[in-house]
């Protein structure tokens, strides 16, 4: 297997972002974080004044930002009509806002078909997470991982990385963000039925990134 494709998907706070920089990093693969790019879409409809809970409005409006993500895992990059987003997407507001924006079906298929294109002209292969890679949009991918961990340990590393945020609060937040991304109707969150279903609860990043490289290396032996 000269190219290898590595989907990796689950809920928020499970490691997958990560995880997903540093195997790509230690096998010489590009990255691809595909929430930033539903994160960049829900700025831009923010930033022009479009009502994100309106589903027309997003959706005739969806094909309008340019978004283009830099896939070195050392240095990832996104930006949005050529505007570095790297840090306006990671604010509250967008992050209260990204479940509504992603669940209108013109964003997804304008998203989808950009995440196809990147992985097709990832020269050495990609490591590609979300939340529907491994059942919509790479449905092939040579490896699919599935990310979980308990809502209590998701919510302490989240709080840990925004300090000074209520643990209790950062929970609720967080189920809340899940439920609503795993009942959507068009490609939902959801464990594809060939992934390998991986609970980090209890592993520190470096078992999940060993267990991880461990997989492809097994997935590439069996490809010889
Ligand atoms: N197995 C783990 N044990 C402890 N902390 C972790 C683990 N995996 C990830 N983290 C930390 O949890 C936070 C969220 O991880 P991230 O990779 O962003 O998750 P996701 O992309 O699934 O939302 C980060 O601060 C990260 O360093
Ligand atoms: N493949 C994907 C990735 C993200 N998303 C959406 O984008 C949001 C943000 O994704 P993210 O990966 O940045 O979320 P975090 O868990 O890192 O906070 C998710 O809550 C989903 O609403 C999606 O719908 N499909």
């Amino acid at each position: 297997m000269e190219s290898v494709i590595v989907a990796i998907d689950g809920p928020s706070g499970t490691g997958k972002s990560s995880t997903s920089k540093a195997v790509a990093a230690k096998l010489g693969l590009s990255y691809l974080d595909t929430g930033a790019q539903y994160r960049a879409i829900t700025w831009w409809m923010i930033s022009n004044g479009v009502d994100v809970h309106d589903a027309d409005a997003v959706a005739n409006a969806a094909g309008k930002p340019v978004i283009v993500s830099g896939t070195d895992p050392a240095r990832p990059t996104i930006t949005v009509d050529g505007a570095d987003a790297a840090g306006p997407i990671r604010t509250e507001e967008v992050t209260s806002k990204v479940s509504a924006v992603s669940a209108v079906p013109e964003v997804r298929a304008l998203i989808t078909e950009l995440q196809r294109t990147i992985a097709k002209d990832a020269e050495h292969g990609i490591v590609v997470e979300g939340r529907d890679i491994g059942t919509t949009v790479l449905p092939d991918a040579d490896l699919k991982i599935f990310l979980t961990a308990s809502p209590e340990a998701r919510a302490a590393r989240r709080s840990g990385e925004l300090k000074g945020v209520d643990v209790h609060a950062t929970k609720e937040a967080l189920i809340k963000r899940d439920a609503a991304d795993s009942s959507r109707k068009t490609s939902p969150l959801a464990k594809a039925g060939d992934a390998v279903e991986v609970d980090t609860t209890e592993l520190t990043l470096d078992q999940v990134i060993e267990c991880v490289v461990t997989l492809v290396d097994e997935k590439r032996t069996a490809a010889k």
